[in-house]
């Protein structure tokens, strides 16, 4: 039922990052009516094979309004390991494999980095978020968001997801905390996620709006 708020339609599978998203918009963009996946008809989902976040994040938005007319958001995002190249970035979901699951991407990351010392730790999670309300380049609003820190070398706290349990902050790096041990407002106010929907979620708002 429409309640009169202008509608957003938010491409993603993800149970946890979706979660993330609407209290990270709800926040800043609290007019909007979001709707996931499951509330639209089905539709084929893009494979995510572009080399970038920024890439995925606009195949996965330009999808979800192409197939539903409403205005898309979808976040591409994943952890860039210094030792790793900047590896799993974009394969992160997959990285032990199609099933995506966590502990599996976990445990092959610790097994990665299991010679690798302290200080050679350095890593950074990426996202990318994507809103498509039309066709082109003008249609389109990309920004992206960062957070850096170190991945630390056994797996703490129940927060979060993915490789939450294995990553510090710089600036949950004394005490030490995992993104997993830290309450949600905290991880939002730092996170690489919460840094790109606070720069998006005005954008988008005005938008709507119909002020742009
Ligand atoms: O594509 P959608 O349907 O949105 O869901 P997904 O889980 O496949 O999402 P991505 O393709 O963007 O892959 C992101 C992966 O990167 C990791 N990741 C991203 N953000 C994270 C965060 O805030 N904390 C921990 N891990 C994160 C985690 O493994 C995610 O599954
Ligand atoms: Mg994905």
């Amino acid at each position: 039922m429409s309640t009169g708020r202008p509608r957003i339609h938010l491409a993603s599978r993800n149970a946890k990052k979706i979660a993330e998203m609407q209290r990270i918009l709800r926040e800043h963009a609290p007019d909007l009516e979001v709707v996931g996946l499951d509330d639209v008809a089905a539709y084929d989902e893009p494979v995510e094979d572009q080399p970038t976040f920024a890439g995925n994040a606009l195949l996965k938005a330009r999808a979800g309004h192409a197939a539903t007319g409403l205005p898309t958001l979808a976040d591409d995002s994943g952890l860039c390991v210094d030792a790793l190249n900047g590896m799993p970035g974009v394969l992160s979901a997959r990285w032990a494999g199609p099933a995506k699951d966590d502990a599996a991407n976990n445990a092959l990351l610790l097994a990665q980095l299991a010679d690798v010392p302290e200080v050679r730790r350095g890593a950074h999670f990426a996202c990318a978020v994507a809103y498509v309300d039309g066709p082109g380049e003008h249609g389109q609003l990309v920004v992206e968001g960062r957070m850096n820190g170190t991945v630390i070398d056994e797996l703490r706290g129940e927060g979060g997801f993915g490789y939450d349990v294995l990553f510090v902050a710089d600036e949950h790096s004394e005490p030490e905390r995992t993104s997993a041990e830290l309450d949600p407002a905290e991880k939002d106010r730092v996170s690489h996620r919460g840094r790109a929907l606070r720069e998006i979620a005005p954008l988008v708002a005005a938008r709507l709006d119909g002020s742009v």
